[in-house]
């Protein structure tokens, strides 16, 4: 092995997927020297308008940044595009509000960020790689992971081409084909849960003289027991607002009277900001989106695939680490293939055998805020529960990190984040 960690021998390296996690990993691999080909069902979105359907904007946090660091462009996601939002705005049904700081002691944030701009950026910064080919609307329709041949259909011509690679990693996202794939291997553990629960994108525009209609540095939520809503804000002053709800309720709103009385009562504040026109256009005019978690493991098939991102742990976005934890899986594989060279079956099989446990972590923390989101910031006892962290937190800073903070602000692994708060249950039941 070269003096760096490199891998002597250059592998031909196919990556299926250019969303958010395919195109970090094929920059990971192609600084390792590796001949990187990156397949994308979609069209070459520098091309296209935002995709519905997926949300437009995501928190970015200090795992992500770890990972877009390691490919140099974390500085200009976070200090030329980002928005840092630095705490929550909490919005009662009376239009009142209070915040809560993510980070009091040491003042960390979260930043907002566009998915389709992050998502070009990396696009572009695999151009400065020669062995680097992208391929747009070619889709896996076929693959033999054993024998690392894969058949993409040319969405624009229908025709079909055959590939073969000396190692496949899946970047799929959450219906994964190469998941599917590996699916038929004996040994593999696979489970999916859909949520009651669906998403609406709405938008609250930017103000007649340009500018935002609410504080900007700050994520914004309504919180509504069995429903929520939260704003992230964008670069154009332009705030993108997710709704969550049952699909039940979505259905019953039906009428443009009935959707103008349910946000009369819960989300009062939020009508002349979005404007009555557009949030029964924005409302009637898509549908609600599921929501899915998918566990499974291992993530390999031997030294020939590996899947990464939401193709491996899609969670539920009740934490905001999806892309973060995707992104954290390129960050752990690029130090893999340091510390175990050019020896693939070794690295993948790491992978597998030390990364589920804080994929599976991080889904069951996601689905615990979703369980508890009902009363995730209003109940009592959180804000009790909040104030005893932020004094212990404060009495005794390395000792005591609360569980947000630890999975939001530190690259703590998740399942040591969840055993630290096991432990600190334990202990606030002394005396709570
Ligand atoms: C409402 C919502 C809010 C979220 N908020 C946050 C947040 O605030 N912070 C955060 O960190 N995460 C958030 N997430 C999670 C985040 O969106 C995902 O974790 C992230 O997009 C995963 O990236 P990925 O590249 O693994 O998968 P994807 O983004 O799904 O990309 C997969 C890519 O593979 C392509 N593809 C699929 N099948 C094939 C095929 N057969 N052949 C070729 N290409 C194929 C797709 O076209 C796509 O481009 C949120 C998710 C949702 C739904
Ligand atoms: C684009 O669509 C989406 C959708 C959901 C999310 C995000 C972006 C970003 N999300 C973040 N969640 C946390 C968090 O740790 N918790 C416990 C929270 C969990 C919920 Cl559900 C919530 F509403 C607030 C907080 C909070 O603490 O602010 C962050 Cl920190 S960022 C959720």
């Amino acid at each position: 092995a070269l003096q760096n960690g490199n891998t002597k021998k250059k592998l031909d390296i196919v990556v299926v997927g250019g969303g958010l996690v395919g195109s970090l990993e094929a920059i990971f691999l192609a600084k390792r020297g590796h001949r990187v080909s990156l397949y994308e069902y979609r069209e070459d979105l520098r091309t296209t308008p935002h995709v519905r359907g997926r949300s437009i904007n995501l928190a970015l946090s200090v795992r992500g940044r770890k990972a877009l660091k390691g490919v140099g462009v974390e500085d200009h996601m976070v200090n030329e595009h980002g928005i840092p939002m630095r705490a929550r705005m909490i919005h009662r049904p009376d239009g009142t509000t209070y915040s809560i700081p993510y980070d009091a002691r040491t003042n960390q944030c979260i930043y907002s960020v566009g998915r389709n701009y992050l998502n070009n950026i990396l696009l572009k910064e695999s151009e400065n790689y020669d062995n680097v080919k992208k391929y747009f609307n070619h889709k896996l329709i076929k693959s033999n992971l054993r024998n690392g041949s894969l058949t993409f259909l040319k969405t624009e011509t229908n025709e079909t081409v055959d590939v073969t690679a000396d190692l496949i990693i899946g970047a799929d996202g959450a219906f994964s084909a190469v998941r599917k794939e590996m699916m038929k291997q004996p040994l593999f553990d696979f489970s999916q849960q859909y949520i009651e629960h669906g998403y609406l994108e709405l938008c609250i525009p930017a103000s007649e003289d340009g500018v935002f209609q609410m504080p900007p540095n700050y994520l914004h939520i309504w919180p509504r027991g069995n429903f929520m809503m939260i704003a992230l804000p964008n670069q154009d002053c332009s705030w993108t607002v997710t709704l969550f709800m049952p699909f039940k309720n979505f259905k019953d709103i039906d009428t443009d009277e009935k959707l103008m009385i349910f946000f009369q009562k819960y989300f009062s504040d939020s009508i002349p900001l979005i404007g009555e026109k557009k949030l029964i256009e924005d409302f009637f005019g898509g549908s609600p989106s599921p929501l899915v978690a998918v566990k499974c493991r291992p993530y390999n098939v031997l030294d020939k695939a590996l899947i990464i991102g939401d193709a491996a742990h899609a969670v539920v976005p009740f934490y905001g680490q999806g892309m973060n934890a995707g992104f954290e899986d390129c960050y752990i594989l690029d130090e893999l293939f340091r510390k175990h060279h050019d020896n693939v079956a070794d690295i993948l099989q790491d992978f597998s055998d030390s990364r589920w446990k804080d994929a599976f972590a991080i889904s069951d923390l996601a689905m615990y805020n979703y369980i508890e989101m009902r009363d995730l910031v209003t109940r009592p006892s959180y804000r009790l529960r909040k104030a005893v962290d932020d004094f212990l937190f404060w009495l005794l800073p390395d000792f005591w990190v609360p569980l947000y903070n630890s999975v939001t602000f530190t690259t703590m692994p998740y399942s040591q984040c969840v055993k630290n708060r096991q432990w600190q249950n334990q202990v606030t039941r002394l005396f709570l």
